[in-house]
């Protein structure tokens, strides 16, 4: 399966969901479907979206006791969608019952299942004065990505600048980086950004972008921009 660019669709609403979706008429696209979305429209959302044709990753980040993170993603590989994922922090166990209840549920290929490892909206700084967590962030992120491997998950969600030391795990492990911004945007929330260029020279397998595409007067032509950027470097 590609990962290319996938477009974080927050939204509140099916309504704009729809209005924004039509301006991309008949390109085949990757989205994501986030907590907002989701909590709002509930399963038919998906529906409606996959109807269309389109990749979905669903973005929930489950973080709960392995027995509900299993019991959930039962529920959620009955929704046949390509992406979800979990935070790496839930530890071990709570991944493989995730891995689990995605595997006992699947009606044709499971969904793959990849593992956020630090917030690309936390800082080094952050990290240490709140989780207490005595050490690099890009060693923190580390130490997860192989926790996530070893505990079978595909793959890993981190910033652009922790790809590369990531994908000396494995070759083959899923790496999803958001926290993307042209060089016009803002970083708003994100604390740790790059452009879709470096996000494919650090060996990233796709990126999502939001706000870069979203809040552009011309969603479209902002995608067409990001592309162009991600697809002009040699993979
Ligand atoms: O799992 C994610 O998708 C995610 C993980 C992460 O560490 N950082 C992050 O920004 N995201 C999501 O990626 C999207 C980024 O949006 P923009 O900052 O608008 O491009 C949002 O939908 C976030 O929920």
């Amino acid at each position: 399966m590609e990962y290319p660019v996938i477009i974080a669709l927050d939204f509140p609403n099916k309504e704009e969901t729809r209005t924004f979706l039509k301006k991309f008429s008949d390109e085949n696209l990757f989205v994501k479907v986030g907590m907002e979305l989701f909590y709002q429209e509930g399963p038919e959302v998906i529906k409606e979206i996959k109807a269309y044709g389109h990749k979905i990753f669903l973005d929930l980040k489950l973080h709960d006791i392995p027995n509900t993170v299993y019991r959930t993603m039962k529920r959620l590989a009955c929704l046949d969608v390509d992406l979800v994922n979990v935070h790496a922090a839930g530890g071990s166990e709570m991944m493989k019952a995730a891995i689990e209840g995605l595997a006992e549920n699947s009606r044709g290929e499971r969904p793959k299942c990849i593992a956020v490892t630090q917030l690309t909206s936390t800082s080094e700084d952050q990290m240490r004065r709140e989780q207490l967590i005595e050490k690099r962030l890009i060693d923190s992120v580390y130490h997860y990505a192989k926790l996530a491997k070893d505990s079978g998950l595909d793959g890993i969600v981190s910033s652009v600048h922790e790809a590369k030391l990531i994908r000396s795990i494995d070759e083959d492990l899923i790496i999803i980086t958001p926290g993307i911004r042209l060089a016009c945007d803002q970083d708003g929330d994100q604390k740790r950004v790059a452009d879709p260029r470096f996000a494919r020279l650090q060996g990233a397998t796709g990126i999502v972008v939001g706000r870069s595409i979203t809040n552009k007067k011309d969603p479209y032509q902002a995608y067409l921009t990001v592309k162009k950027e991600w697809e002009l470097v040699e993979s």
